[in-house]
């Protein structure tokens, strides 16, 4: 049996989900912070048993990465699932006063407690949890407006759990991206590694760049490929496509073709693309 595309470290995973479950305990509020481009293969599947009855957001980061149209899908099919996701940009800030006011909505009842045992109020402590490179670190920075906590294109750069004041109202916990333990689904992980989103665990950039190339073509947007390296994806597979744009552009140097057509969705260079649209019901 061929060994996996994406393989992961557990043991790395286990501590970083241990020291998560700890402050987990310290917040009122969760904010679940999820990629727009791949909503379903970033939703953790350990994230509603962490969140339990605490309050929770659910964000919807990297807004501008996607279409206007594919947010409309994704914002009724929420709905219709009784979520009211907040869509931001961590990069440009849009998106984040909403954030900040939801926050401090789902943590309301903390306060009415206190009020009700005759104590005083304290602000609202939420975290924000969440895959590597999601943008949990640039969402801080922007509800800050200024740059406080490391955020950077790397998935894996939150290394440690540090509190930040956001207002009189609340403090936020910025928490290392988690990884879930086993990740069965490999489709879903390949999208991960596409997007960036999957920090300690290791991947083949071939197989990885790839299976993009066929993602891309099931969206039927084969057509952004063949604008942008002038070699027409539409009758080969991921693999050749890949060994054929090495030959066109990198002396036949695979990994580096791999690594251009991986970077190149990764900053936009071939659009703004879903990888994942709503279940059709
Ligand atoms: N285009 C775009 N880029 C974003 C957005 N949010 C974050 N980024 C960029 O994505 C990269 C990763 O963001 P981080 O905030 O470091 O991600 P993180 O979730 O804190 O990552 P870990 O520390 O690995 O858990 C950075 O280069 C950000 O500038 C967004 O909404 N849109």
């Amino acid at each position: 049996m061929s060994t996996p595309a994406i393989q992961w470290y557990p043991g790395h995973i286990a501590k970083a989900e241990r020291n998560l479950l700890e402050q987990l305990k310290k917040v009122d509020v969760v904010l679940e912070v999820r990629d727009c481009r791949i909503p379903l293969a970033t939703n953790h599947p350990r994230a509603e048993q962490w969140i339990g009855n605490k309050g929770r957001v659910l964000v919807m980061n990297r807004v501008d990465m996607i279409p206007t149209e594919a947010r409309h899908q994704w914002e009724d099919w929420l709905k219709s699932q009784n979520e009211a996701p907040c869509f931001t940009d961590g990069q440009h800030g849009k998106g984040v006063k909403s954030l900040v006011k939801l926050a401090q909505r789902a943590g309301s009842q903390v306060n009415e407690r206190r009020k009700a045992r005759g104590m005083l109020p304290r602000p609202v402590r939420a975290v924000m949890i969440g895959f590597p490179n999601v943008g949990k670190s640039a969402l801080i920075n922007r509800l800050l407006g200024k740059r406080v906590v490391e955020s950077a294109r790397k998935a894996g750069v939150t290394r440690s759990l540090r509190w930040v004041r956001i207002s009189d109202q609340i403090e936020l916990l910025d928490a290392p991206g988690v990884l879930p333990n086993i990740l069965n689904d490999q489709d879903a992980a390949i999208k991960l590694a596409i997007c960036d989103d999957i920090g300690q665990a290791s991947y083949d950039h071939q197989r990885v760049a790839a299976a993009m190339v066929e993602l891309l073509k099931d969206l039927q947007q084969g057509h952004v490929l063949h604008d942008r390296y002038q070699v027409d994806p539409a009758d080969v597979t991921g693999e050749t496509y890949v060994q054929m744009v090495s030959q066109q552009r990198y002396t036949g140097d695979s990994d580096r073709a791999a690594n251009a057509l991986l970077n190149d969705y990764r900053i936009g260079r071939l659009g703004s693309i879903a990888l994942e649209l709503p279940p059709v019901s």
